[in-house]
């Protein structure tokens, strides 16, 4: 049997070798061809060079020579990548790299551009249309892009039995000096390829997960909190702004010490002072999607588990209301009947030493959030430092909290009402949402901040 099929792999061989000397000798006549061509273009570009001596008043002539040079060296040194859009069926990333890279290039004064809109939600995209040509520079090099669409035929691909014959695909095409073959390959398509990456990164739409037995079920996060309309208090904003930076710059260090790289933050305060609003503006800041963990959900560490090895990197997991979480599993313990046996209790200690096991051999830009509306019901082995790195105390609207406010829903720096509204809001205790909600009542802003200034003053009478 071993001998039998050692047959036609030779034979496959030799119909390859023949194969191929065909198309080297096809390939031959082709490149015969060429250089005919461009010798008989080189002469008639002599030629021209002689008519225009003749005919061309001295000062035309360098402009023209200029074109003339440019067009013969393009036909001698020119090399030209070609990258097509698609191989059969799979993609070329190449194409959507460059296609992303070129729509963040594309200037206005290109003659023909495309548009396009597929997602409400989006912004327009610009891209280049068919034929058109663009230049682009790197490192002092042209790079020449452009743009085709071709009908491809799908008879010659055994693969496709459509009623159709042709399908068109498009390629993109760079030419350049052959001097900067290296440059092209080395620098130049590695930068396409990055430059499209992060392009990518800062356009991928935010997903909130939520838990659903042991699988996370995600939906677009479009929750439009970001620090900049976040109203707390601007030394807070700034602490917890620069300690994310220095989180993210910290791979190496990380690294070094061999810990895992993650962060955890602990969010306590009255409800409505923006707690929630704020792991989403860490989430649009970091462009980082959100894990809400529902705590009561999840029956047992097998579950657990498997959600926690579920999660994306560069994500953020979210536990709310964590003491209603202990309390939940107070209860249980105190009913002491537990329905299943087999099913293991799952405390905020044990998820934290489980994620730092979890999290030390996989994960990487990991940020742990846990939010409460009561400090001190926690367990105090929570509050021990290392368990979570920073304490964020979320409280009551202040002077520059309501300001952020003002501004976000009716774009006023200044009112004659700020003084009295401001000698009050120091004293109350009012949350920002409740500020936020008098605000939205009214699209006049007096209006708005006279019903704001009618609730601080009830207030406190009380
Ligand atoms: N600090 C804030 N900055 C801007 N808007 C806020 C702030 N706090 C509250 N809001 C507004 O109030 C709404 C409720 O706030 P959010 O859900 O963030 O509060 P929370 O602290 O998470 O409350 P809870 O403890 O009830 O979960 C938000 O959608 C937002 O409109
Ligand atoms: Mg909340």
């Amino acid at each position: 049997m071993q001998r039998a099929s050692k047959f036609p792999r030779l034979k496959g061989k030799k119909l390859a070798e023949v194969g191929m000397a065909s198309a080297d000798n096809k390939m031959l006549e082709k490149y015969k061809k060429a250089v005919t061509t461009a010798a008989s273009v080189a002469a008639s570009l002599m030629l021209a060079r002689t008519l225009i001596n003749d005919l061309v008043p001295y000062e035309l002539r360098d402009l023209l020579f200029s074109r003339l040079d440019g067009l013969r060296s393009r036909l001698y040194s020119e090399q030209t990548i070609v990258i097509d859009q698609a191989e059969g069926h799979a993609s070329n990333l190449v194409f959507d790299a460059a296609r992303t890279y070129l729509s963040s290039r594309m200037n206005r004064s290109m003659r023909r551009l495309r548009v396009l809109k597929l997602d409400e939600h989006e912004t327009m995209a610009v891209s280049m249309a068919p034929d058109e040509e663009m230049v682009d520079v790197f490192d002092g090099v042209e790079f020449r892009w452009r743009m085709l669409c071709h009908e491809v035929d799908r008879s010659s691909n055994s693969n496709y039995y459509y009623s159709s014959a042709t399908k068109s695909q498009s390629s993109f095409e760079i030419s350049f000096h052959q001097k900067h073959k290296d440059l092209a390959f080395d620098s130049y398509l590695p930068f396409v390829l990055e430059r499209a990456k992060s392009i990518k990164d800062q356009e991928r739409k935010l997903q909130l997960h939520m838990n659903e037995g042991c699988s996370w079920c995600p939906i677009d996060l479009r929750h439009p909190s970001t620090f900049d309309t976040l109203a707390i208090d601007q030394e807070l904003k700034s602490t917890i702004m620069a300690d994310l930076e220095r989180f993210m710059n910290r791979r190496e260090y990380y690294r070094r010490i061999g810990k895992a790289w993650k962060r955890g933050y602990l969010l306590y305060g009255p409800p409505g002072t923006g707690k929630s609003s704020l792991v989403a503006a860490m989430a649009n800041h970091l462009k980082f999607d959100i894990y809400d963990l529902e705590l009561a959900e999840v029956y047992g560490n097998t579950t657990l588990r498997q959600l926690l090895v579920g999660m994306s990197n560069r994500s953020i997991l979210v536990v709310e209301d964590i003491d209603c979480a202990i309390d939940l599993q107070k209860r249980d313990d105190a009913a002491g009947s537990n329905e299943n046996p087999d099913q293991e209790k799952i405390t905020l200690s044990g998820l934290l030493n489980f994620i730092d096991g979890l999290w030390s051999t996989s994960g990487e830009e990991r940020i742990i959030v846990l939010t409460t509306n009561y400090k001190d019901r926690l367990d105090p082995a929570l509050l021990r430092p290392g368990r979570m790195d920073m304490h964020i105390h979320m409280s009551y609207c202040g002077t520059h909290a309501f300001r952020v406010l003002a501004e976000n829903y009716h774009a006023v720096k200044e009112h004659r009402l700020f003084a009295e509204i401001e000698g009050l809001i120091g004293e109350v205790e009012v949350t920002p949402a409740e500020v936020a909600e008098e605000l939205m009542r009214s699209d006049d802003a007096d209006v708005a901040l006279q019903g704001l200034l009618q609730l601080l003053i009830r207030k406190q009478d009380h």
